[in-house]
């Protein structure tokens, strides 16, 4: 492998996973795959990219960095000579982290400073101007993440944000210099101070500079924008010749699971109700132990064929009210594995087509279900591909983060699952 990336969750996994399986004209992108942990194995030979998806962003910063560090020590052993720690791209962190401690671990063993922490997203909306993240036309405090669950963004500077969590002091290159071209970006890398450094970007085109600019950089840190210009690095050097397997899927039952509580999701729930079935999970009956995995499983039976939607997703005065009831964490770990039941009983029973919103929620449900290496297919919206497992009962997953997708992503999803 020549590119190797370390995810904090899982569908930002597959959101990186789809941006380096695609690259950009006239190249195209690396032959990818999507590792659920750390794997015990050596990658398939043919493997371009490969992309660690660790459920990381919201643990402890100690455990964050150390399997960091595991996934680190994997990649360089399949031979990756770069390594891009990919995080959310609108910077879910806390004060404490988890993107600084981690960064800087990741930069102490490569060797590395001046290291780019860029969240740009601008498909998806995410940019960075001035070292200030925005959502669309809204700063990141306004943009609807001031609300998020586990990981409220008040701060839309960045560069401060990071700084708390930070033992250096954090650089910015501004959009001023990034304008200039590969040369300045490289330039101004070289000499900003501390270890990270925050990169201002607006367009792919941006972007797709700063990749041009940081080829020889051991460690790039960001959201899935960052890693736009990437794979032209190496199938320019004619290190790589790319391809990406654009027909996969598979046929069979089918299931949609949502615990994302994001603005978008709950507007993908509202459009899906209204000619689909759907069945909301009533997180206070799942906290006492009223409702049951197997709940769910007999509803998604019922319901084949119809894109069955089962979602716990609330605004958020119901998160906070079940927040303040039970406990921010007991509330988050209840749910995870209440999803992941759901899903290992469901794919025992047979569904082969799976649909998941929410990164901490996907983690839970594709740890669950032990899959190993997965090959990434065609996009369905920006940021979310097509992934399917190996073997003889081969499963198709689409993972959407909570803010991404159209509001037909639930259909548009199940269909794009579907084998040609
Ligand atoms: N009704 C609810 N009340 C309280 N918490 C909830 C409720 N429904 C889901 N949650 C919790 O909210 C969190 C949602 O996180 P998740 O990462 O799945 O979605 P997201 O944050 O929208 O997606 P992403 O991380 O991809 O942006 C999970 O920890 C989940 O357990
Ligand atoms: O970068 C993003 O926005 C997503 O890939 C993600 O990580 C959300 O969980």
């Amino acid at each position: 492998m020549l590119l190797g990336v370390i995810a904090d969750d899982f569908t930002g996994a597959s959101d990186i996973a789809n941006t380096i399986a695609k690259g950009l004209p006239p190249h195209g992108g690396l032959k990818t795959a999507q590792f659920l942990g750390v794997p015990s194995r050596p990658a398939p030979p043919e493997i371009e990219a490969g992309v660690v998806a660790l459920k990381s962003r919201s643990i402890r910063v100690a455990d964050a960095v150390q399997q960091s560090l595991a996934a680190l020590d994997w990649l360089l052993s399949q031979g990756c000579g770069q390594i891009v720690f990919k995080y959310c791209s609108t910077f879910d962190s806390t004060k404490e982290g988890n993107i600084g401690p981690v960064g800087e671990a990741l930069a102490k063993a490569l060797g590395a400073r001046g290291v780019v922490a860029c969240p740009a997203f601008p498909g998806a909306g995410r940019t960075v101007y001035m070292g200030h993240l925005f959502v669309h036309d809204r700063l990141l405090n306004e943009s609807g993440m001031q609300n998020h669950p586990l990981t409220p963004m008040n701060d839309p500077d960045i560069r401060r944000w990071l700084g708390y969590q930070t033992e250096t002091p954090v650089g910015l290159v501004p959009a001023r210099v990034v304008r200039q071209g590969e040369a300045a970006i490289r330039d101004a890398l070289a000499e900003a101070e501390g270890t990270m450094v925050i990169v201002d970007a607006t367009s792919d085109e941006e972007l797709a500079t700063i990749g041009a600019a940081i080829a020889d950089h051991k460690l790039v840190t960001g959201g899935s924008g960052i890693a736009i210009g990437l794979p032209a690095n190496f199938i320019r050097r004619g290190l790589a010749k790319g391809s990406r397997d654009s027909s996969i899927g598979t046929t069979g039952p089918e299931a949609i699971l949502a615990g994302s509580c994001s603005g978008a999701t709950r507007g993908q729930i509202d459009l899906h109700k209204a000619s689909h079935p759907t069945l909301p999970i009533d997180v206070d009956k799942v906290m006492s132990g009223e409702t049951t995995a197997d709940d769910i499983v007999k509803f998604i039976q019922a319901n084949h064929g119809k894109a069955p939607l089962a979602y716990s997703s609330g605004t958020p005065e119901d998160v906070r009210r079940m927040q303040e009831k039970y406990g921010r964490d007991e509330v988050a770990h209840k749910l995870d594995g209440f999803f992941a039941e759901t899903a290992q009983k469901l794919v025992a029973a047979g569904v082969t087509r799976l649909v998941v919103a929410g990164g901490e929620t996907s983690g839970a449900v594709v740890s669950a279900l032990d899959l190993g290496a997965l090959t990434i297919g065609q996009e369905i919206d920006p940021g979310v591909p097509v992934l399917l497992s190996h073997g003889d009962k081969p499963i198709a997953l689409a993972l959407k983060s909570g803010n991404f997708g159209a509001q037909d992503f639930f259909t548009k999803a199940l269909n794009r699952l579907t084998s040609q």
